[in-house]
């Protein structure tokens, strides 16, 4: 429960009572922040609907959770909510103003085009992939934006910038260029930028999604302190351990509202496969991690010994020896001597702070970037050190072989993403194996099977949300792996 001295929970916002706006407001709570009535909104002309008939209030004060699988309905609620689009039916009030109504006639929306633009200056909205948000190469200058363009006074700014860094932990960053940070570092910064606005509503999509556990705990230290000064904060999460400190949660399912109250209320309704799924994800989670033998430290990256010891004689799949990597121009090395080995069967996990040099590891491993020095051999492939070939064709010939035995699912899919249909983008890589159509067609019928994700087939893999495209990243990659 947050600190809030403006929202009280109404103790008839129980679980279960879907698609109805909290009654707080009859009661004579304050003018809410954000009203939904009856919003619909689709992406493909009506015939299917991402928001059906919703129905939502939010107060000053407020610390909103919403949760919900993949393609609920989730960002495009939040898009909503943050002014950033427009239903196609319903009435949407933001901050106290109409902004968007059904006409008269019931034809079409009437969009107040002045409205939205005045309630957006007071909404800080955190997309789901920073990158979206990145607009400047310095990262002052891109916290600065946001009041730039409210026309905040230059004293103000000169004060709000470095306070929304430092409440982010990016103070010591403030020069340095946001595309050449971590993705974890790059969600604290549009966090940074919101903040800076002095926003009455914040609307927050996967805040934590790419932050280490000190990030995550920090968002809540700010989400609480934006609740106690009557900010409403609507939060979207997969994790329950967020969740849990809202003061409402709600539950999507289709783009309805299947469950709204307090944590306690909803977190324990296992009828909702959401709400199971994540309660069953958190404890794989408690069960399956170990003490961090293997930690990625941000300050010094150097990764100890291997997790494997486990007394299996097969060859090694990945073994590393003192492997460093500096980006060009650069003051310090990324990776500092690391040195390890997995062997077939064996998983690894690579956990870090923030900036620590996970991906970055990654990448070397996929030989997407060049060691500065030691050595690195992937699926009995020299990538660097004394073995790896000199000469250039050599090289190219076993680049094309790791190509097809790692499969690499980036930390943005979108990126990996291409092709005109999911089915077609999984296929993409059992083709180029060589694989005969019918054995291509098995394959992706397969992983997308295995995924979940056959109803997906034939969508663009760029009108999907974040969790799906993830999915679809994933399917590509179980695709090419050796059936046996
Ligand atoms: N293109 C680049 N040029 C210079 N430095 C970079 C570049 N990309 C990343 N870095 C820096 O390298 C360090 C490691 O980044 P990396 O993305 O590997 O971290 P990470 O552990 O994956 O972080 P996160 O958990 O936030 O995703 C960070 O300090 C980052 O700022
Ligand atoms: N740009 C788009 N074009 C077409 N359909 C879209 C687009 N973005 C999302 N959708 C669809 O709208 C529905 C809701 O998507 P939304 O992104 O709101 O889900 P979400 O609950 O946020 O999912 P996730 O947890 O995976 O991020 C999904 O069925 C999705 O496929």
């Amino acid at each position: 429960m947050s600190q809030s001295q403006h929202f009280q929970p109404s103790p008839s916002s129980a679980a279960g009572q879907a698609n109805t706006a909290s009654p707080a407001d009859k009661a004579g709570k304050p003018a809410p922040s954000a009203r939904l009535a009856d919003i619909s909104f689709s992406y493909d002309g009506g015939q299917t609907w991402a928001l059906d008939q919703l129905c939502l209030t939010v107060y000053p004060g407020e610390h909103l959770c919403i949760l919900g699988a993949n393609g609920s309905g989730k960002s495009t609620l939040g898009r909503i909510l943050s002014g950033a689009v427009a239903p196609d039916r319903g009435q949407v009030e933001l901050l106290g103003q109409v902004v968007c109504s059904s006409k008269d006639s019931g034809q079409g929306q009437r969009v107040d085009v002045h409205a939205y633009r005045q309630a957006r200056q007071h909404i800080g909205m955190v997309f789901q992939n920073p990158e979206d948000q990145i607009v400047t190469t310095v990262v002052q200058d891109d916290v600065a934006f946001g009041p730039e363009n409210l026309g905040a006074p230059r004293q103000a700014m000169l004060a709000s910038v470095p306070a929304a860094l430092e409440q982010v932990g990016l103070l010591s960053h403030s020069d340095s260029d946001p595309t050449r940070m971590s993705g974890g570092q790059q969600q604290r910064l549009t966090l940074a930028g919101s903040l800076a606005m002095g926003p009455e509503m914040l609307v927050l999509d996967e805040p934590g999604a790419m932050l280490d556990a000190a990030g995550r705990q920090d968002i809540q230290a700010i989400l609480r302190r934006s609740t106690s000064q009557g900010t409403a904060v609507v939060h979207i999460t997969h994790l329950l351990e967020q969740a849990q400190q809202a003061d409402r949660v709600i539950v999507l399912d289709h783009g309805r509202i299947v469950a709204s109250g307090s944590p306690e209320q909803v977190l324990a309704r296992q009828d909702l496969p959401a709400i199971s799924q994540a309660h069953r994800q958190a404890s794989d989670w408690a069960q399956h991690s170990k003490p961090a033998a293997d930690l990625l430290d941000e300050s010094a990256a150097s990764l100890a010994a291997d997790s494997a010891q486990s007394g299996d004689h097969a060859a090694p799949i990945l073994k590393l020896a003192d492997l460093s990597y500096r980006f060009p121009d650069a003051s310090r090395e990324t990776l500092s001597q690391v040195s390890l080995e997995v062997r077939a069967g064996q998983t690894l996990a690579i956990i870090g702070r923030n900036g620590s040099g996970k991906s970055t590891l990654a990448k070397l491993i996929c030989a997407l970037a060049q060691p500065t020095s030691g050595s690195l051999q992937v699926a009995g492939i020299p990538l660097a050190g004394p073995d790896q070939p000199k000469a250039k064709r050599e090289r190219r010939r076993l680049l094309k072989l790791l190509r097809q035995r790692v499969g690499y699912v980036m930390q943005y899919p979108e990126h990996q993403l291409f092709a005109e249909t999911v089915a077609q983008d999984i296929a993409y890589g059992p083709n180029n194996l060589g694989y005969t159509p019918s054995q291509v067609q098995q394959r992706v019928d397969d992983a997308m099977d295995l995924l979940g994700i056959i109803d997906l087939a034939d969508r663009s893999p760029f009108d999907l949300s974040g969790g799906q495209q993830r999915l679809v990243a994933i399917a590509g990659v179980v695709a090419c792996t050796p059936s046996s």
